[in-house]
């Protein structure tokens, strides 16, 4: 199994190099050459066996020999065991109405979707960076969750440094308070005064400077790096070996922002797993919607909502995608980004976004039907939700579907790191868990900078043990 990068140009790597790369040095980002099978009767192996199980059986194969099996399966076995996962099954199913199931992605330390790939990645980097007698640098954005799950993945490690960009004032307090409350040695936190975007740009701007890359030997913990969408393809496959795969299709409803989680079911569905449908749930920062109704992306202001961390218009994954619908030509995707980069806007052939449709569709979640999904879940079934899983409930809703489909709609965070919202569409306040319940007590450190890259580089230069090792 190697690595190829979606724009063409750079070398294809093994898993376990891709893993330290992050972006690939094209600027592109790497994706399997091939898609490892999953068959019928792989899938049905698979019936109610445990998380770990299921997991090693999706990402073996991605590993190409280059960490022992033995190894992983004991990363498997540590990472989604109980003292990380507050429920057994990992990402549970709850059964909303006769045909809609919420999966459960929030039982993790941090509370969202990340901890499930990023708990994996942080121990994968330890036994890799062991391995190889190496230090590196981690620098991550956020809009608000990747920060915190990997901050709690990195933390105390004594091979990593990690850096992590927020866009100042644009998380929930409980989203910030994640970040910058923990004071480990190791662990760096910014507030850009600037978006989301800002930060995902600066990121990506310190991999593509070659000199600061190599010297502080930087890694990536958000979804561009393939690791993280590795694995997330597992909760997909668990959940459809669950409701009936492979002798029942299923279809995701996915509240999307990077385009990352969405990516890994598409993942699942290339690998075997029966995919009817993929709908795409976006809020009032909407481009993707906008790109499934009309085969164009279009760059508009960021709109802050009530689902902050959705709060996006680049959506790096998107890339990936293009990648297939462009039939693997790099340079078609490298022309596109660079018109994306330079205009803000580019568009695919219709045929491009008739094969797209042929599994996704796009919608649009207002702030008004965020909160009425909300309250209105909340009712009929007593559940509360977080603002980013209404987006995907909603648009789950409004899907075009065969009735005898079920759908899955996925539940990325849990409703506590959201309590003004979920309280002022229900009327009830949800309060943190145990191990959080004193996160407003805590000391917090945080440094607030401009969107200037060398400001960032420099800030980041100076707390890498790389460097301080280097000289
Ligand atoms: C709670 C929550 N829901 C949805 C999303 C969107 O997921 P993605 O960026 O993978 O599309 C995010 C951020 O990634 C998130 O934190
Ligand atoms: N919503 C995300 C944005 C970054 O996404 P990632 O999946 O690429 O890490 C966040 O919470 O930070």
């Amino acid at each position: 199994m190697k690595y190829i990068s979606t724009r063409g140009q750079a070398p294809a790597l093994p898993f376990d190099e891709v893993l330290l790369a992050g972006l690939a040095r094209d600027g592109g980002l790497y994706v399997p050459d091939a898609w490892p099978a999953l068959g019928p009767d792989a899938l049905r192996a698979l019936r109610g066996r445990p998380y770990d199980e299921v997991a090693a059986a999706v990402m073996l194969p991605f590993l190409g020999g280059r960490i022992a099996e033995a190894d992983f399966r004991r990363l498997l076995a540590d990472t989604y065991g109980p003292s990380v996962f507050a429920h057994r099954a990992v990402t549970p199913l709850v059964q909303l109405d006769q045909r809609t199931w919420l999966m459960e992605l929030f039982h993790g330390p941090t509370l969202a979707f990340k901890d499930v790939a990023l708990q994996l990645l942080g121990r994968l980097f330890d036994h890799v960076l062991a391995v190889r007698g190496e230090r590196m640098t981690v620098v991550g954005a956020t809009s608000g969750d990747t920060g915190s799950a990997a901050i709690e993945a990195c933390r105390d490690r004594e091979r990593v440094d990690i850096v992590i960009l927020h866009p100042h004032g644009r998380t929930s307090a409980v989203q910030r308070r994640q970040m910058t409350t923990v004071l480990s040695p190791n662990v760096h936190n910014v507030a850009l005064q600037g978006t989301f975007d800002d930060c995902q740009d600066a990121v990506k701007a310190m991999f593509n400077d070659a000199a600061f890359r190599d010297g502080l030997h930087l890694s990536a913990v958000n979804s561009i790096n393939w690791a993280r969408i590795m694995a997330q393809i597992v909760y997909y496959v668990a959940a459809a070996v669950a409701l009936g795969a492979p002798d029942r299709p299923v279809a995701f409803a996915v509240p999307t922002g990077n385009f990352g989680n969405v990516y890994a079911a598409y993942a699942a569905r290339a690998m075997g797993v029966p995919v009817a449908k993929l709908i795409v749930g976006s809020n009032a920062n909407d481009i993707l919607a906008r790109f499934f109704a009309s085969g164009r992306m279009e760059t508009r202001a960021v709109v802050p909502t009530i689902s902050p961390s959705m709060d996006i218009q680049i959506s790096s994954n998107f890339e990936r995608l293009l990648f297939d619908l462009m039939d693997r030509d790099g340079a078609a995707v490298a022309t596109s980004m660079a018109e994306f980069r330079r205009s803000g806007r580019f568009a695919v052939s219709q045929g491009q976004l008739a094969r797209a449709l042929e599994l996704f569709e796009g919608h649009r979640c207002g702030e008004e039907a965020t909160l009425e999904t909300m309250a209105r879940v909340h009712r009929d079934s007593g559940l509360l939700i977080d603002p980013h899983t209404a987006v995907g409930v909603a648009a789950a809703q409004a899907a075009d579907l065969d009735p005898s489909v079920p759908v899955v709609s996925l539940a990325c965070a849990h409703p506590a790191k959201f309590p003004d919202a979920v309280e002022k569409a229900t009327g009830v306040r949800p309060g943190l868990p145990r191990h959080l319940a004193d996160l407003f007590e805590r000391e917090e450190r945080v440094t607030v900078l401009p969107n200037d890259l060398g400001t960032l580089q420099d800030f980041v230069r100076a707390r890498s043990r790389v460097t301080a090792g280097a000289a």
